[in-house]
């Protein structure tokens, strides 16, 4: 696996995948947009900070690219829905830098407060200033804290420990989090009115950004004080210098930019504004935090390697460890089956049906449905596809994909049924259970069938009359194909006859005519089942 770090990660984590025999590392780090793209086509994984843009450029240029890993939280500088669709995993490492971007949010308010980075210059340069250098208490302040997730939780404790009264919004948050952390939860317009400090922990989403603009400024108290250290472009900071200037804004700590490194003109602006405390995008950038998040991703990369469920992936449906230790029977089962179905489809799929009943109906199913869609579609299409775009590849070409359940057992204890239905109402159904352990096919179409399924087999339809078996069984002897065994379904007596036939070697195009021909098949397949184990072309680990 070739390995490629583009932003600066601490040591203690690449020396993970470094003395591993089966990595290639290389560290390349301030390479230009052209450089990174006229190379990243060699390296199966890219591990950046918030310093790499990972778009649609750059994820087309990385034609063997499987991984994107982002040390750090935000992942507002990947383009993760692009990623899916090509089948690119992302992972980032949520939650190694959380205290770092709390304290400094928190060192930053205190700078401003205290007028630390202006007085601290004046002194510097020989002056003895005192008065001009006067600052505010945190202690009475009414604070609010927009996004009380990992960062905004511990920004709110550290504001009471200041003796702020801390309000928080958070429209996605449990209201027990806001109780437990002992903040009061209101609406974002309640937190613009009422607070003497604002503070932004939110990610960058087509939502949030610029969620905090002219309208929200104005509607502010006056003497407010602003800081973002989460993402630039959440607060418009045009709309930021304006009030700045004005005076309502009386100041300002920044440490996120809509452009890093800034280049335009209001942003030098803001940054060189007297009220405002600006850094660099330093909020993660402490020993600890960046060891934490550079071991965390290196640790999800090895995973990756060893066929590991990923913690951190924020592209992949989640699934609870325990969970898919108990499933994984079923996802080879459920991959045999689908492995199988997928051979005797005849028309366009428009719909596909996963129904699952008996105990595993108990469990959330989600990982066993996105397994076997994306077994099927990789019979389907030329792309990779995987539990990452399974979902999305089936959207895209229009398949409808849905899950049934029913506890009720019938005669299994477990049964997992695929309804694939196609152009014209045409329905195809297959069901399958465990069998001390094994997949084992049980109901073809409208057939009762019991059968392990083998390497090579020969299902065919004819109209069921004396004789047919033998000329059958006539034919493989003649060109040596030896029948291990044999499974017959009929509806009626003399009605239409299925036969499934486990073979010791694949069965010729020729003689699958002469078997045609032989027995007037109206449906005659060569099925070819690669393995009785999951293949893993799904990315599962079954
Ligand atoms: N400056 C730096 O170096 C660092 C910045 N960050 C940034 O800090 C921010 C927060 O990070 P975490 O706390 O780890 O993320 P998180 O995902 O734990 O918390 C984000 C919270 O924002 C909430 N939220 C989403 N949309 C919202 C909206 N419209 N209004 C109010 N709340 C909303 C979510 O419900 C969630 O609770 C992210 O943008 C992250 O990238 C994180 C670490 C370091
Ligand atoms: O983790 C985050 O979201 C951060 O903003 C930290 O970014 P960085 O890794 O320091 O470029």
């Amino acid at each position: 696996m070739k390995i490629i770090v583009t932003d600066e990660v601490a040591q203690e984590g690449l020396a993970l995948l470094a003395q591993d025999p089966r990595v290639e590392l290389d560290v390349k780090l301030g390479l230009k947009k052209e450089e990174l793209l006229a190379i990243i086509g060699d390296y199966d994984v890219i591990i950046t900070r918030s310093g790499t843009t990972v778009n649609r450029e750059l994820l087309d240029a990385g034609k063997k690219l499987r991984l994107v890993a982002r040390a750090g939280v935000g992942i507002d500088n990947v383009d993760v829905d692009y990623a899916s669709s090509r089948g690119v995993i992302v992972v980032n490492a949520p939650f190694g830098n959380t205290n770092s971007a709390a304290e400094h949010a928190m060192a930053l308010l205190l700078s401003f407060c205290r007028n630390v980075t202006r007085a601290n210059g004046s002194l510097k340069s020989g002056e003895w200033k005192r008065a001009p250098f006067t600052g505010y208490e945190l202690k009475g302040k009414t604070a609010g804290v927009i996004g009380l997730g990992k960062v905004g939780g511990r920004v709110a404790t550290r504001l009471k420990a200041f003796e702020c009264d801390v309000l928080a919004c958070d429209p996605y948050i449990a209201v027990k989090r806001a109780h437990d952390l002992g903040v009061k939860l209101v609406s974002h317009d309640e937190i613009y009115k009422n607070c003497d400090i604002i503070t932004v922990h939110t990610p960058l989403t087509d939502e949030t950004r610029n969620m905090i603009g002219e309208r929200e400024l104005a509607m502010m108290k006056d003497g407010v004080i602003i800081v973002n250290a989460a993402r630039g472009g959440i607060i418009e900071e045009a709309a930021l210098l304006k009030y700045l200037e004005s005076g309502k804004v009386a100041g300002a700590a920044v440490d996120v930019f809509s452009e890093e490194p800034p280049k335009s003109e209001y942003l030098k602006k803001l940054i060189g504004h007297e009220r405002v405390v600006v850094t660099p995008h330093l909020g993660a950038n402490t020993f600890e935090a960046q060891v934490n998040v550079a071991v965390d991703v290196s640790r999800e990369i090895l995973n990756y390697l060893d066929d590991q469920p990923l913690e951190n992936a924020v592209n992949i449906p989640r699934f609870d460890l325990a969970l898919m230790d108990q499933m994984r029977p079923f996802l080879n089962l459920m991959n045999t089956l689908c492995e199988f179905g997928i051979q005797l489809l005849d028309a366009n799929i428009s719909k596909i049906v996963f129904g699952f009943s008996g105990s595993i109906a108990h469990y959330d199913c989600t990982p066993l449905t996105v397994c076997g869609l994306a077994s099927i579609l990789n019979r389907m299409v030329d792309q990779d596809v995987n539990m990452v775009n399974a979902s999305l590849i089936a959207e895209g070409m229009g398949i409808v994909v849905e899950e049934s359940k029913t506890t009720h057992a019938d005669a299994f204890s477990n049964l997992i049924t695929i309804v694939v239905e196609g152009e014209g109402g045409k329905r195809r159904t297959i069901s399958g259970t465990l069998f001390e352990g094994l997949p084992r096919i049980v109901r073809l179409r409208d057939y009762s069938m019991d059968f392990a399924p083998e390497e090579h087999m020969l299902l065919l339809h004819y109209a069921d009359r004396p004789g047919m078996i033998g000329k059958i069984g006539t034919i493989m002897g003649q060109h040596e194909i030896n029948i291990a065994s044999m499974n017959l379904g009929r509806s009626e007596k003399k009605g239409e006859a299925m036969v499934i036939l486990s073979l010791d070697s694949a069965v010729p195009p020729q003689v699958l005519e002469e078997v045609r021909a032989a027995t007037d098949a109206t449906f005659i397949k060569a099925i070819h089942m690669p393995g009785a184990r999951c293949s893993r072309s799904c990315g599962c680990t079954a």
